[in-house]
């Protein structure tokens, strides 16, 4: 086992979904994979390995923010060989065009925290989707029928902001929404060689104040997991 991951080297596939809720992992576990089994509980950050279309597949919660993905995805990759992690998560919409239930592929994600310029000396890192795997969700999407949305995202350290205002600057040079995972996934990628790629699905509006319920939240991703599964 890693420190945060009670698995055996083997028991993690190659490919791994990430969602941030770990109640999403077990959801997705238990309606999309077969042959499934749990691999990890520690801290109740529950990981599943199942099939997928004659495919294994891992599902892996992550918690919210940069620190706790970082940890997942650092062990994922050096101590299980994950190559392939594709983060499945909420978001909010920073654009009246980017609606409640749309689903968006980040290309890159800009970010207000300070990881990359620690790890950077200050200078800035701009994280990126893996260009395979992003298009490949794009051709994807395109065969199932899913309309997805591309672009800039900002992953931010703060979720409650003080300043109502403070996602308007962002909006204003084209930021399609916000979460709080992505730039360190795509920087801790890069890092390691490995591909990655954030599908979200909008679930709140900052200019409308629009929202879907907790429950929603959990479960009601449907058309998300299905195209990360399509992959
Ligand atoms: O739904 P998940 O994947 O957790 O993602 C979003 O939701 C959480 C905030 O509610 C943050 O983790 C944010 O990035
Ligand atoms: O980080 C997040 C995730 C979902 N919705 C938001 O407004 N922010």
């Amino acid at each position: 086992m890693s420190l945060h991951i009670r698995a055996e080297k083997g028991e993690i596939a190659a490919t791994v979904l990430l969602p941030g809720d770990p109640l999403r992992a077990k959801w997705i576990a238990e309606n999309f994979l077969t042959e499934t089994r749990l691999y990890n509980d520690v801290r109740g950050m529950y990981g599943f390995t199942g099939m997928y279309k004659g495919r294994q597949i891992s599902v892996q919660g992550t918690g919210m923010g940069i620190p706790s993905i970082s940890i997942y995805a650092h062990e994922l990759i050096n101590d299980y060989g994950a190559r392939q992690l594709i983060r499945i998560g909420s978001a909010g919409s920073y654009q009246l065009h980017i609606k409640i239930r749309d689903i968006v592929l980040a290309m890159s994600a800009s970010t207000n925290s300070n990881i990359n310029r620690i790890h950077f000396n200050q200078d800035s890192f701009a994280p990126t989707a893996d260009p395979e795997l992003f298009l490949k969700a794009v051709k994807t999407a395109e065969s199932k029928g899913i309309a997805v949305k591309s672009g800039n995202i900002l992953t931010s350290d703060i979720f409650y902001d003080n300043d109502p205002n403070y996602y308007k600057k962002w909006a204003e040079y084209g930021i399609l929404g916000v979460e709080m995972e992505t730039a360190a996934l795509y920087s801790i990628a890069a890092k390691y060689g490995v591909k990655a790629l954030a599908i979200l699905t909008v679930t709140d509006h900052l200019i409308t104040g629009e929202h879907i319920t907790t429950e929603e939240r959990q479960v009601s991703l449907e058309e998300m997991v299905t195209l990360a599964l399509g992959i």
